[in-house]
């Protein structure tokens, strides 16, 4: 099965790799990764070819997608370099707080782009990515954008570029959080006296299965919450603690605009 067109992927890391392992399953034509790690070495494999550098890509390379998967920081050493196929292609970034705007700086030219955020979850299929097409995109390379970040999992689109700051901070990070509370849990069953085998089975499996349920629930997680909540039980002291003085509502705020934030800091 051969249902995507050539595409470019640069950087082959945690993000890339993952996106990669959604297209092989959408049916690859011909991709170029360009990554020079090692462990993106590894990624060759059919129809895909990975070089260290730009200057490997074969002469008459032309990707219709050019996919920018390295980091921010990396972005003005490495995306001058893909400027190239600015007539052709559409660039989807997936780089943290970069905007179009500077995105199109970097490239030195005018170009179709995409602004993108995905999660971890690609991984496994599950992610959820929130993008942006600026005017220049056209129908057609939203359509195919759309099918390429949709291999990884759920895909929603936004009108608006600066959603994708707070996007970044809620569903970008949000495996991060959430695997915070799977430590933390583990931690208190160790500070409750639990031996570590099952304090560790037990925050993973509680965080998988709720994961699960919420999944294959049409209730919404206040009401799935609500469900283990008896009243005057156990659960309700635990909440009330974490209620206490704004205690959880208050941090989680405060992360997300500190992450917010940083996104925009991210932007140049
Ligand atoms: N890790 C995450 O949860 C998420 C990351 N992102 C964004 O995805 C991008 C990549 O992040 P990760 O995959 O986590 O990082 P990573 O460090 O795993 O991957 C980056 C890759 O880029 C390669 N690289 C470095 N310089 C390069 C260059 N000049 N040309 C080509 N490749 C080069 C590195 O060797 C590495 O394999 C970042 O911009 C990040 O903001 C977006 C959503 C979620
Ligand atoms: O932490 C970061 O900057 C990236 C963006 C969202 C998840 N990881």
């Amino acid at each position: 099965m051969t249902g995507l067109p050539s595409l470019l992927l640069v950087g082959g890391g945690r993000m890339g790799s993952a996106m990669l392992a959604g297209w092989r399953e959408r049916g690859l034509s011909q991709a170029i990764v360009v990554d020079p790690s090692a462990e993106a070495a590894k990624l060759a494999g059919p129809n895909v070819t990975v070089v260290a550098d730009a200057a490997a890509i074969p002469a008459g390379f032309a990707p219709e997608a050019v996919v920018l998967a390295v980091k921010p920081q990396s972005a003005a050493e490495a995306l001058p370099a893909y400027a190239r196929f600015a007539g052709g292609a559409v660039f989807i970034s997936i780089m943290a707080g970069k905007t179009v705007e500077a995105v199109t700086r970097l490239l030195g030219v005018p170009a179709a782009i995409v602004r993108a955020m995905p999660n971890t979850p690609a991984a496994v299929r599950q992610g959820i990515t929130v993008a942006y097409a600026a005017e220049a995109v056209t129908p057609v390379q939203k359509a195919l954008a759309d099918t390429l970040l949709g291999a990884t999992g759920e895909i929603a689109w936004v009108e608006e570029e600066g959603l994708l700051d707070p996007v970044t901070a809620i569903s970008g990070g949000g495996p991060a959080y959430v695997f915070l509370l799977t430590e933390l849990l583990e931690q208190a069953g160790l500070d409750q006296g639990l031996p570590p085998e099952l304090a560790r089975q037990m925050a993973r499996q509680t965080v998988i299965g709720s994961a699960a349920l919420l999944a294959a629930s049409a209730e919404d997680a206040a009401q799935l919450r609500i469900a283990v909540t008896s009243p005057k039980g156990t659960t309700e002291r635990a909440l009330a603690v974490l209620r206490a003085d704004d205690a959880w509502p208050k941090s989680f705020r405060e992360a997300i605009q500190a992450a917010t934030e940083r996104s925009r800091e991210l932007s140049a």
